[in-house]
């Protein structure tokens, strides 16, 4: 990570550190808090500090099991512990502060909740009722129309799916086949130690977009200090040469959603200039079923699920693997993790409805942060990271060298026919003997296809790059086995 990106991450928890050590008490730190807002208005610096005082304070009274979840229980079960005037004089105030974050960070509707579970216990505190009314009439606002402070800002779309679901397809579409004339700048992020997804993306880019690869980690824990780079990077561009109208952030197939869509409100230059747009989720109708129910380690996520749960958009893809049952048990699933999302259903490879599709999944407003906190009470808590499967790797694979056809082949079929279960994923990009053109192939599970794409033109360097993301992979079988199908003696690429 680098040096910006890795004082920015730190800057919260540096504070937070900081405040433990020498703020011993939920005093100092809703004083901190108060703090933060005035000085700098450094609002997700604010809620940390602000969460952490009513932890401290539920902790003290036993309730930090329903202090987020649920404010008016909470306040109540307080109330019964300490008395009232203890509550109004001591929570009220925190409270009063959180709720002004939040209006703030734009979750009016969870602000108002806040605010009514106050009002619930200290019916005459005039601050929370004017709180109440001013949250009221700027949701009454942004009922008739997008406020124009929201309606300012670069659109961006998290575009997530599970390994395979067809993520680089749509990504494809939108860059060489769609009509509109929105001017796309992508952020791609890959799970892998080899980068493919450069050279499966199209050349047949429009020459005014802008693509940022970020190859070093996984976006939603790793390098989500280099995405609030990247972010910063399309904006300076866009100010340069024009303007960007919508920014797309392709993650991999293995991130959590949640913390990538946090990052939108941890820095308050990218908060006044991008907006989160929606979270689209595209799905492999085959293999879905089979990804929600992978049993994952005690504390690990299946993201999978968590990509559903977070989704503002479901692109229901590759409906031409299964039959209408099938789909509806497919359906079924999705609709029992999440209720409220449209669901579209596409064969991206072929493209059809392509144009309504993809102006159903741009420019639709449809991220609530109030929608997420319903969902998820604590999404604005730092440090919540996300902790991939240990036993899902990826092997890379970067040699400079052509292969046998035959010999591929046989070996390809082989890892399918012994593999296909516990390989997710693999692609490559290959230099086949005696062909001009690159052989790329793409494998999910047991489902293969290869295709010859692009010549090699004489100033590149024949080679060979391939990656394999699935669970408990063997690293020397699988290099071995790919080394022995080429031609010449390799020389490793670094
Ligand atoms: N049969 C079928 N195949 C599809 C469809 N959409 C995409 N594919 C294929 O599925 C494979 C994977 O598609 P990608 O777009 O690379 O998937 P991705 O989500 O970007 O994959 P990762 O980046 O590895 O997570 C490719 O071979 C596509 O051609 C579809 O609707 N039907």
């Amino acid at each position: 990570m680098s040096g910006f990106a890795n004082s920015m991450m730190s800057r919260v928890r540096e504070m937070m550190d900081r405040l433990s050590s020498s703020a011993t008490s939920w005093k100092d730190l809703a004083a901190a808090a108060e703090a933060v807002l005035k000085v700098d208005n450094d609002y997700f610096m604010a809620i940390q500090i602000i969460n952490k005082a009513i932890d401290m304070y539920a902790a003290s009274l036993g309730l930090e099991s329903i202090s987020m979840r649920d404010p008016k229980k909470f306040l109540d079960a307080a109330r019964q512990q300490t008395g009232d005037a203890k509550v109004v004089s001591e929570l009220v105030p925190l409270f009063l502060t959180r709720s002004e974050v939040l209006s703030n960070l734009g979750a009016h509707k969870r602000a108002k909740l806040e605010l009514d579970a106050v009002i619930s216990v200290a019916p005459d505190h005039e601050r929370a009722k004017e709180l109440r009314q001013e949250t009221e009439e700027v949701m009454a606002m942004e009922g008739k129309s997008y406020s124009q402070q929201e309606d300012a800002k670069i659109p961006a779309t998290v575009l997530t799916g599970f390994l395979g679901s067809g993520k680089t397809t749509l990504l494809n579409h939108i860059l060489r086949d769609w009509k509109g004339d929105k001017r796309i700048a992508i952020i791609e992020n890959e799970f892998g130690e080899v980068g493919i997804d450069d050279a499966l993306v199209t050349k047949a880019l429009k020459e005014e977009e802008t693509i940022i690869e970020m190859n070093n980690g996984c976006i939603c824990c790793t390098v989500r200090g280099d995405l609030v780079e990247g972010l910063k990077k399309i904006l300076k561009s866009g100010r340069a040469d024009g303007r960007v109208d919508h920014i797309l952030i392709e993650t991999t197939g293995l991130a959590d959603p949640a913390p990538v869509a946090q990052t939108f409100f941890v820095d308050d230059y990218i908060q006044a200039r991008i907006r989160l747009d929606g979270i689209v989720t595209v799905v492999d109708a085959k293999h879905i079923i089979q990804h929600l129910d992978d049993e994952k380690p005690e504390g690990v996520e299946n993201e999978a699920i968590e990509q559903l749960a977070f989704s503002d958009r479901i692109l229901l893809n590759k409906i031409d693997l299964v039959d209408a049952p099938y789909l509806s048990q497919v359906e079924e699933r999705i609709r029992a993790i999440n209720n409220f999302a449209p669901i579209v259903k596409t064969t991206l490879n072929v493209a059809t409805n392509l144009e309504s599709t993809i102006n159903g999944i741009l420019g639709i407003r449809a991220f609530s942060l109030d929608k997420v906190l319903d969902m998820d009470s604590e999404f604005l808590k730092d440090g919540q990271e996300h902790q991939h499967d240990e036993s899902v790797t990826s092997i890379g694979i970067d040699l400079v060298g052509e292969v046998d056809e035959g010999k591929l082949n046989a070996w390809l079929g082989h890892i399918l026919k012994n593999k296909g279960v516990d390989i997710f994923r693999m692609k490559g990009v290959l230099a086949v003997e005696g062909q001009d053109s690159k052989f790329v192939f793409q494998g999910i599970h047991m489902l293969f296809s290869g295709i010859p794409q692009d010549e090699w033109k004489p100033s590149e360097t024949r080679s060979c790059k391939l990656v394999f993301i699935g669970r408990n992979l063997d690293r020397a079988e699988i290099e071995g086995g790919f080394r022995n199908c080429l031609v010449k003696r390799p020389h490793v690429a670094q």
